[in-house]
């Protein structure tokens, strides 16, 4: 018997489809618990495969069972992620549309920040540093936190270093937790944030990192953190540490993401 395998443009096509998915999914949970949950159940597919292959009808019964329910228990499992590569799509095609739902839906536009507001938050970054005094600011691109800002103390004020570092001046009652900069405006401070759960991040890292992390994954915040053991500044974009950075690549990470386009 002859085999004959006709390949079509569209199986390329497809392929190409598959892997980039693949790739979105392993960036999206590498270094967390649900790599390896996502491991396990692709190993037992692969055997479910082979025991249907080899028509080991009892046990292939059994395993297609658990599969079914396996496909449930997966969606619960991998909500966070789920969430966050929704959040990507959602988010890649925000910032390059020309036309958005956001223009139909959204009740007012918020004013992106500009040159000057981002001055003025680096250097409140770069003070904070030198003085090691711990800071977390974070600035979301088109979503508006509402959810995480009400965890806090309303502000709605100007963006200012001066203000910025007296929010973070030690013993303040608004020193813990972290500012929400949207658009223009101090939003609020001492809001919580939700913690990563990656179990790859350096030992040393403790939540004021965490918590960066873990926005910066579930939203397309970004989240600033300065330590105030190390005096270091970092930054968290889509679930990914710059840790330790300079004033200069925090200006140019800032500007590439939320600088108002001239
Ligand atoms: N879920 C959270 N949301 C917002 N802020 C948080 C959260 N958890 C902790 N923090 C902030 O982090 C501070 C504790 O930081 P911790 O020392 O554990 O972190 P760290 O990453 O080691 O940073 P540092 O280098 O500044 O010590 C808390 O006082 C609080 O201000």
């Amino acid at each position: 018997m002859t085999l004959f395998i006709t390949i079509r443009a569209l199986d390329v096509v497809d392929i190409l489809l598959v892997s980039i998915l693949l790739y979105q999914m392993y960036r999206i949970i590498k270094g967390t618990v649900a790599f390896s949950i996502f491991i396990g159940f692709f190993l037992v597919y692969v055997s479910w495969l082979v025991i249907k292959a080899l028509n080991l009808e009892l046990l292939s019964t059994l395993m297609g069972q658990f599969i079914g329910v396996g496909v449930l228990a997966l969606i619960v499992v991998f909500q966070q992620e789920i969430r966050r590569f929704l959040l990507l799509i959602g988010t890649n095609y925000q910032t390059k549309r020309s036309f958005g739902f956001d223009k139909l839906f959204a009740s007012e536009k918020i004013k992106p920040a500009t040159n000057i507001q981002i001055k003025e938050i680096v250097r409140a970054c770069d003070n904070l540093a030198r003085s090691k005094t711990g800071a977390l600011i974070v600035i979301p691109q088109n979503s508006e936190l509402k959810d995480i800002i009400r965890s806090g103390e309303k502000m709605n004020a100007r963006i200012s270093s001066a203000l910025l570092e007296t929010i973070f001046f030690k013993n303040t009652p608004l020193h813990d937790g972290a500012v929400v900069i949207v658009g223009t405006r101090i939003a609020a401070a001492r809001c919580i944030l939700p913690l990563t759960e990656r179990q790859d991040l350096d030992p040393g890292l403790g939540l004021r990192h965490r918590a960066a992390v873990g926005i910066s994954e579930v939203t397309d915040a970004l989240a600033i953190v300065v330590s105030e053991e190390k005096g270091t500044i970092s930054l968290a974009i889509q679930g990914e540490l710059l840790h330790s950075i300079s004033i200069v690549q925090l200006t140019t990470e800032l500007e590439k993401v939320i600088v108002e386009e001239a």
